[in-house]
């Protein structure tokens, strides 16, 4: 299975409305069939892509003490700042018993991964936690226009998703995405021997799903990310790295919010899927970088089944819920 590919040059107005209704249908036909798509030529360029892995490269290979003067806050409701390998786990649980236990049963596989969240300045519930910018100038104002990038490309997404599920607002999306609930994740996976990684006695990042909206990932040519495949279950498929291309997938918020139509695709980082990936003797895989940026409405928003996503036979299958209750309802699980 590999990804599919939508190329997202034909979606720019010039291109006129034959096009862009063909791009909108690729997509959600993506949305649908696989909840995983590979965008290419999308608007966003490959100077600035450079550029942030070029930064974060710069804030991980920071010394331990620089990069906790902005410590990820304790406890499981401010996801920003830096989280040291192990801090963070993904479960899947969706109850507070059933969470204590996988919790404890995933701790014994620690994570060999480090992360430094980042939001918008303007979300009053998760306070950024920058590093002084002594600590690394220039790292904030990147990293602040870069967000608001990354949201300009996203919206660009959702709109096309709209108009490929035939609703009649190309925005009936984005209204609900003002765009300052939105979680910019830069990850740094570290060196460790691949027979470690084989043995479970460490992961990277265990299977998930995402509780965004959509999700755009950028990732660097190291590989391991891999996709269940949803035609055979528990099978999981590499998504190689392709340079400068988007991978997008679909989160649960919106396969509820579609009725279920959109799939919420299971995935994980594990392996790389090249041996020369490895070097030396204990064959060290190598460090990776990658960057998932989760599009999310406002904590107000109330998600509603999409009109076009129900009928007399497909009723709507889940209750209203605000975003803020929605994610309260996951981010439980979390650390
Ligand atoms: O690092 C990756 O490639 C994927 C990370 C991911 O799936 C996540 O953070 O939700
Ligand atoms: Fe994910």
């Amino acid at each position: 299975m590999d990804l599919p590919i939508v190329d997202f040059s034909s979606w720019s107005a010039s291109e006129g409305e034959a096009s862009r209704r063909r791009v909108a249908q690729e997509l959600v036909n993506a949305c649908q069939q696989v909840g995983f798509v590979r965008i290419i030529n999308h608007t966003l360029p490959e100077a600035t892509l450079d550029e942030a892995f070029d930064w974060m490269k710069r804030l991980f290979a920071l010394p331990e003490d620089e990069k906790m003067k902005a410590p990820h806050p304790e406890g499981w409701t401010v996801h920003r700042g830096y989280s040291w390998p192990g801090l963070e786990k993904v479960t899947q649980v969706k109850s507070t018993a059933e969470y204590e236990e996988a919790r404890d049963r995933l701790r014994e596989v620690p994570d060999v991964k480090e992360v430094y969240d980042i939001g918008s300045d303007k979300c009053a519930t998760q306070p950024n936690q920058w590093l002084p910018d002594s600590s690394l100038p220039g790292f904030r104002a990147f990293m602040s226009q870069f967000y608001w990038d990354c949201d300009r490309v996203g919206r660009d997404i959702l709109r096309a998703i709209a108009l490929g599920l035939d609703l009649e607002d190309i925005d009936h999306l984005t209204r609900k995405h003002g765009g300052n609930n939105n979680q910019l994740r830069l990850l740094h996976y570290l060196p460790v021997p691949a027979e470690d990684l084989e043995n479970e006695r460490v992961g990277r990042c265990a299977a998930h799903t995402d509780w965004s909206s959509i999700t755009m990932l950028f990732q660097d040519d190291c590989g391991g990310l891999e996709v269940e495949d949803i035609s055979r279950p528990a099978m999981f498929v590499p998504a190689a790295p392709v340079k400068n291309s988007i991978i997008m997938n679909v989160g649960d918020l919106l396969q509820r919010w579609s009725n279920d139509r959109l799939r919420s695709t299971n995935h994980r980082v594990g392996l790389p899927a090249l041996p020369d990936r490895f070097v030396g003797l204990s064959r060290m895989t190598r460090e990776r970088y990658s960057i998932p940026y989760f599009m999310s409405p406002d904590d107000d928003s109330v998600i509603e089944c999409i009109p076009s996503c129900m009928s007399e036979e497909e009723p709507a299958k889940y209750e209203p819920i605000t975003r803020a209750n929605y994610n309260k309802m996951r981010a439980a699980m979390m650390y």
